[in-house]
């Protein structure tokens, strides 16, 4: 080696090593910036939502990041409000546009989803005390900022003069007993942080360049320069602080299912299927809820449109009136129609002509009935003409059949009558004589238009629209109905949910998941606590139905589910008993008064539920004589109105009332002997299921009227 080489290597060793500690210092003093900077953002949303404290909020701060050993969450706000994960963010020149956020040119969106995931963490674990996942919000702060509002990949963006009055608007969704045991999760889920990642003053031994370093050493300046976010004066004035907090108290208090469910519910709402999934359950457990929060969830989780249906067509109505006060913010993504309005919708969509006439059907299945029916073996039977219409309806046209040897050999799920072939050919030629009188008319039924509807949709499907489809009271739909609602997500992960009751089941006919071509195994869940009716009320509408079966969609014939557990009381129902009607109307308007007076029980809370549309129009009647304001059920939407609402029991499925009263039951539908005709039995089970389905509508108090007895 000649003489200065081992000198030359060793500066240049030193210059690397001298430069690599500088790059570390670099790297420090940025940090200690951004820490500088975060210290003096944070301390400013801190300050601006400090005053949460005052109404009962819980302001949980530097936390450590669940999962990780050193990374923080700014805040965490626990309160009535619900639970707030909030992050605040020293963004310059941002900007958010279809639904992506860009500082300057560069997209960073996806240091969003980093806080998406921590509140799906946050959700699963806060469920297990019973908070609904919705409940659980996660809010960028943009520090400096003002005048933003915005949603991007379920994380709420807000300006800090923003974020007090959107914590606030949320109103008192959690009592204080739920509060409480939402923070004692969240103290554990989110501990105090510890001590901060060590510096590192170490850096590896420098590779030695062969040559001398050439220029200067690299200089590198202070990172703590005063951001140019912090030009606007965000901070609240006290004046604008109390006004956020009026505004929060002033909120009208949610209903407590909206926010906090049991802990067996809240898992539901979140759980993923691998297909299509089934919730069933006794009346009053729960069904719907879970459903409407598993919607708003599904819309916020996948950001798509979610379809919620059902058969009864004003049951859709309220439900969305439900959810538009429980989760306002996805109520514009969860679509709520009736099952025929939807296929209506579609064939109008795409130029389908579809007239449904229910008179018109009416008179054509008439006219077939006096061509073909009357004198074939169907007619000298002792079933009525209104048996036959039914088992073309909801038996042939419920399933889209239209060849004989489909139904030569049907099990014709939930009709007790047996039916031998020579039956089946009778029906058959009713069956075309019907069809043929409707084209002839130019007309169709309702069936046709679900028929229709689903033709299309295999002429043409409408996969991608809807990221989920949940439909309540699934019993009472038909086969075609679940095959077309199915088309719409096929068996995609949390694609399609069915809700419902078969106990409940009020139609004739019925249909199998199997024959609908889809299968729910090992994704079915049964709830059976009861929310809604008193322990007096389920026993006494229990008792009407011991012993009667039915058949379920899974295609098993049985009892009806019983719920393990009814946590309210209330007085016994009340029975009134009568000749005619006289007396049972007299007992009603009296009953009607004597509930009324009772304290928190307004007109709007009572519902008189029958089983004729004739005997609802004539309690109507009897109602406004008696100066008592009436509404009929179907015109209901859930906006609260304050009369007494009159309809038939058909029109209440899925609803409830404080107190109901069914003014128009008779002995022997009462009376545990069925008729010895299966087809009268069929019938007199429907009615029971319907008057189970009437009396579990009631919340409190329950009043009926049995003619027939002197
Ligand atoms: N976790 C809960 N806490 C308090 N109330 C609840 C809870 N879950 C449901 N409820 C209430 O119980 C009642 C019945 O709920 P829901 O309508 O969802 O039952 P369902 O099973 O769909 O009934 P049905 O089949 O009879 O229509 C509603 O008043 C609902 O608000």
């Amino acid at each position: 080696m000649a003489a200065g080489e081992s000198a030359g290597a060793e500066a240049r060793r030193q210059f690397a090593l001298a430069l690599a500690h500088d790059r570390a210092a670099a790297d420090a003093r940025a940090a200690a910036g951004r820490f500088e900077i975060a210290e003096i953002t944070e301390r400013r949303t801190a300050r601006n939502l400090a005053s949460l404290s005052g109404v009962g909020h819980f302001l949980l701060a530097d936390r450590r990041w669940p999962g990780t050993k050193h990374a923080q969450i700014d805040l965490v706000v626990v309160g009535p409000g619900g639970v707030f994960i909030v992050d605040t963010k020293a963004w310059a020149e941002v900007s958010i546009d279809g639904g992506r956020v860009h500082r300057g040119e560069a997209d960073v969106t996806d240091e969003l989803l980093a806080l998406a995931d921590l509140t799906a963490v946050t959700q699963a674990e806060l469920a297990e005390v019973g908070l609904a996942p919705g409940e659980v919000r996660p809010f960028v702060v943009l520090a400096g900022r003002r005048g933003i509002d915005a949603t991007v990949q379920g994380v709420r963006i807000v300006g800090e003069r923003e974020v007090l009055n959107c914590i606030t608007a949320y109103g008192r969704r959690l009592t204080d007993t739920q509060v409480d045991a939402v923070l004692a999760r969240a103290l554990v889920l989110f501990p105090q942080t510890t001590a901060p990642a060590p510096v590192v003053a170490t850096v590896p031994e420098p590779v030695v360049p062969a040559a001398p370093v050439p220029g200067p050493m690299v200089r590198v300046g202070r990172a703590s320069a005063p951001p140019e976010v912090m030009e606007q004066d965000a901070l609240l004035s006290p004046e604008e602080v109390n006004d956020a907090l009026l505004r929060g108290v002033l909120v009208s208090p949610i209903e407590e299912w909206m926010s906090f469910l049991h802990p067996q519910q809240a898992k539901l709402v979140r759980r993923t299927f691998q297909g299509p999934s089934r919730i069933r359950g006794a009346a009053g457990t729960g069904k719907t809820v879970v459903g409407l929060h598993r919607a708003a969830h599904l819309a916020r989780t996948t950001g798509g449109r979610v379809l919620v249906t059902s058969y009864v067509k004003t049951l859709p109505q309220v439900l969305q009136a439900m959810l538009a006060r429980m989760a306002p913010d996805v109520v514009d993504r969860v679509e709520f129609v009736g099952v025929n309005a939807f296929a209506s919708r579609l064939l109008n969509d795409r130029g389908v002509d579809c007239r449904p006439n229910r008179k018109g059907s009416g008179q054509a299945f008439a006219a077939a009935w006096q061509r073909t029916g009357v004198d074939s073996i169907l007619g000298q039977g002792p079933r009525d003409q209104r048996y036959w219409d039914e088992e073309i309806q909801c038996v042939l046209k419920g399933r889209g059949i239209t060849r004989f040897e489909q139904y030569a050999d049907l099990n014709r799920t939930g009709r007790r009558h047996r039916l031998a072939l020579n039956g089946r050919q009778a029906v058959w030629a009713l069956y075309e004589a019907y069809e043929a009188e409707l084209r002839a008319r130019r007309i169709h039924d309702f069936a046709d238009q679900i028929l229709l509807a689903e033709a299309e949709l295999v002429r043409e499907p409408l996969r991608g629209v809807y990221s989920a489809v949940i439909v309540d009271e699934a019993q009472d739909l038909s086969c075609a109905m679940i095959r077309m609602l199915h088309s719409l997500v096929g068996d995609e992960p949390d694609g399609f949910t069915l809700i419902g009751d078969g106990q409940q089941s009020i139609y004739p006919g019925g249909y199998t998941l199997a024959e609908a071509g889809l299968s729910v195994a090992g994704r079915g869940v049964v709830l059976d606590i009861n929310y809604r009716n008193t322990a007096q009320i389920v026993s006494f509408a229990q008792g009407l139905v011991t012993g009667d079966e039915y058949a379920d969609i899974d295609g098993a014939i049985g009892p009806g589910d019983v719920p393990a557990s009814i946590p309210r009381r209330g007085p016994e129902p009340v029975i009134e008993r009568g000749p005619g009607w006289g007396r049972i109307n007299a007992a009603m308007i009296e009953r009607i008064r004597t509930v009324t007076k009772e304290i928190g029980t307004g007109l709007g809370d009572v519902a008189v539920l029958c089983i004729t549309r004739q005997s609802a129009s004539d309690a109507t009647a009897v109602l406004r004589r008696a100066g008592i304001p009436v509404v009929d059920l179907e015109a209901y939407s859930g906006t609260p109105v304050d009369a007494v609402k009159v309809g038939t029991i058909k029109r209440a499925k899925g609803l409830e009332f404080k107190q109901v009263l069914i003014p128009d039951i008779r002995q022997h539908q009462t009376s545990g002997q069925p008729p010895a005709d299966d087809a009268d039995h069929e019938r007199w089970d429907l009615t029971r299921r319907e008057l189970y389905v009437a009396m579990t509508r009631a919340r409190d108090g329950l009043w009926v009227g049995i003619r027939g007895v002197g």
